[in-house]
């Protein structure tokens, strides 16, 4: 008889009232998979690969602890902690996607500037709760991004912490925010000349959004709250239309 594939041979398997589907992704830390709850809903399971856990307990339970502690409709709640011997990991609230990322190089999605105004106001909305909570992300990049029917939701908690304004400032989400949306601009990006250039003058933005990148990217003066970064979001996309 044929093994099955290491990461298969977890579904089908039950852990409380939670049964294994199939693998939804796998990160550096942790593998996610789908699972179903006795009622018949969608779970996530994420499980930390052994290596990781042996090496950083206190930094694991970090993203429990931090997602223990909000609720906000585009962050997945935390559901349970599985401890069985063979599995530690997370239950979380399962989120509809795609992830950016695919929408962008699988799905060959092009955003308008409409979907850019609507996608970077919900992620702002996103981060002052969390900043206001004191906490900082770290990872908002495309494949931690899910967007379903233009609703936003934001995953992996695994490297947020504390904000500090030292090691873990909160400036580092201005700047994953700042190249999040540039992926975006980029999507509708045709290259006419052979030579490339820097974004800020290859993209079709307006001298606000280039000054409000330029910022976020800590190219031009850091912003040095989500509130001035908000500001300045609304101004540079205030005549948000499609020409
Ligand atoms: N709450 C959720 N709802 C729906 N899908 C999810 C959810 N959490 C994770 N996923 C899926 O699982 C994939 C991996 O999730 P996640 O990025 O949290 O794992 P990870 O192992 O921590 O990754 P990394 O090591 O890159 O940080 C995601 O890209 C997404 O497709």
């Amino acid at each position: 008889m044929l093994l099955k594939p290491f990461k298969k041979k977890w579904y089908g398997r039950r852990y409380g009232d939670y049964k294994i589907e199939k693998m939804l992704g796998e990160g550096r830390f942790g593998i996610c998979y789908l699972a179903t709850t006795n009622q018949g809903a969608f779970v996530v399971i994420k499980r930390f690969k052994p290596h990781i856990l042996k090496k950083n307990e206190q930094k694991n339970v970090c993203e429990a602890v931090m997602l223990s502690k909000l609720n906000h409709h585009a962050i997945p709640k935390l559901l349970g902690v599985i401890n069985d011997k063979e599995l530690y990991g997370f239950v979380l609230e399962y989120k509809l996607g795609p992830t950016a990322e695919t929408m962008l190089f699988k799905q060959k999605y092009g955003f308008n500037k409409t979907e850019i105004f609507n996608i970077g106001s919900q992620l702002i909305s996103i981060i002052k709760y969390l900043h206001g909570k004191g906490i900082v992300h770290r990872d908002l990049r495309i494949p931690n991004v899910l967007i379903h029917d233009g609703k936003v939701s934001l995953i992996d908690f695994g490297l947020a912490r504390w904000g500090d304004h030292e090691r873990y400032n909160f400036d580092q989400d201005f700047s994953y925010l700042g190249d999040f949306l540039l992926y975006l601009h980029y999507s509708t990006f045709k290259k006419q000349q052979r030579v490339s250039k820097p974004w800020y003058e290859e993209l079709d933005l307006t001298n606000e959004q280039i000054h409000l990148y330029k910022r976020m990217l800590r190219l031009e003066d850091p912003y040095s709250n989500i509130h001035e970064l908000e500001r300045d979001f609304l101004i540079a996309f205030r005549a948000n239309s499609d020409k």
